[in-house]
């Protein structure tokens, strides 16, 4: 990704698996170490992020104090608790960009000052090395460059889209967990390669690079899936017993009801359970 610098300070507020995520891509994208700033209580982990990335650790109100922009990075189910220590000291015309599952530009909105900008923003681990899939939705009143802004966040460690924010619970079900699924199938793969007797490292690179070439196939060829899927299904062949059995076992529709439960919990989050 490129290298992108905001115009003023950004602050990450709960510094977990997609906090430190961001965190190192924004590190690699080139953006000034001394413009950010973790929020974090933990005294070991905060050590441990002033270690590895030289950022400053500072409690979540001097993060919100002094951070143009602040990243919320917490769970769903502590952003609450978050909102209501930091609100006192937001003002007007500082953006919020929220990385949580399920919580609403107007959940946060209705938590923080009038004039404090909010954006919703749904990323993926893939972010860890510059692939993240991110999906943004500007709040009640947000500006372009502020939405700019949030995307220029994301942009450091992966690709953006605009999508309205009714959409959300459905990106989160699909590019947020997604990659899960997809370590799920790999994971699937290598066992079922062992079980025909490969050796588990034999079974594992053959696996990963199929992933992959297969994604860079639908990538930069741009062929729909089902025409790449038919191309490998030669008649009478080993693919078309294999796809039978997966219709067999009905993995289709257990696509579709997993990422069915998946939106189904996002709009659960919203409501706090
Ligand atoms: N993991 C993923 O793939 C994705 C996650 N997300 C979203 O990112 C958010 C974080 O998820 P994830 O990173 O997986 O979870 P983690 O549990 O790894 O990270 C949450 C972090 O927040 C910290 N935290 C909790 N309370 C506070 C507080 N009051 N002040 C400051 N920090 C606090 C936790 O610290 P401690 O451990 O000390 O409690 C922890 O480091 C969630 O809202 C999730 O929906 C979105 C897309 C993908
Ligand atoms: O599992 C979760 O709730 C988070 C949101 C999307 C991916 N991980």
């Amino acid at each position: 990704m490129s290298s992108s610098q905001s115009a003023g300070r950004t602050a990450i507020i709960g510094a977990g698996v997609m906090g430190e995520t961001l965190l190192s891509g924004l590190v690699r994208s080139g953006r000034r170490v001394d413009a950010l700033l973790v929020g974090e209580k933990r005294h070991e982990r905060a050590t441990e992020l002033e270690e590895r990335y030289g950022v400053a650790v500072v409690s979540n109100l001097d993060a919100a104090t002094r951070a143009d922009t602040v990243a919320l990075v917490v769970k769903p189910q502590d952003m609450g608790e978050v909102l209501a220590e930091i609100a006192p000291v937001l003002r007007p015309g500082q953006l919020l960009v929220s990385l949580a599952a399920g919580i609403t530009t107007a959940f946060i909105e209705s938590h923080v000052p009038d004039g404090v900008a909010v954006v919703r923003v749904m990323p993926n681990t893939p972010a860890l090395v510059d692939e993240g899939m991110a999906a943004v939705s500007p709040g009640s009143h947000c500006s372009e460059a502020q939405l700019a802004e949030a995307e220029s966040l994301m942009a450091s460690v992966g690709r953006v889209v605009r999508i309205p924010e009714r959409q959300q619970d459905a990106v989160t079900a699909i590019s947020g967990s997604g990659p899960a699924y997809i370590f799920f199938v790999v994971e699937s793969m290598i066992e079922a390669g062992v079980h025909l007797g490969l050796p588990r490292s034999t079974a594992s690179e053959l696996v990963i690079q199929t992933l992959v070439g297969s994604g860079k196939m639908l990538q930069e060829t741009g062929t729909h899936p089902t025409v790449l899927r038919e191309q490998v299904t030669s008649p009478g062949g080993t693919t078309a017993s294999a796809l039978r059995e997966l219709e067999v076992h009905k993995v289709r529709a257990a696509f579709l009801a997993a990422m069915e439960a998946a939106r189904d919990r996002s709009r659960q989050l919203a409501e706090g359970s």
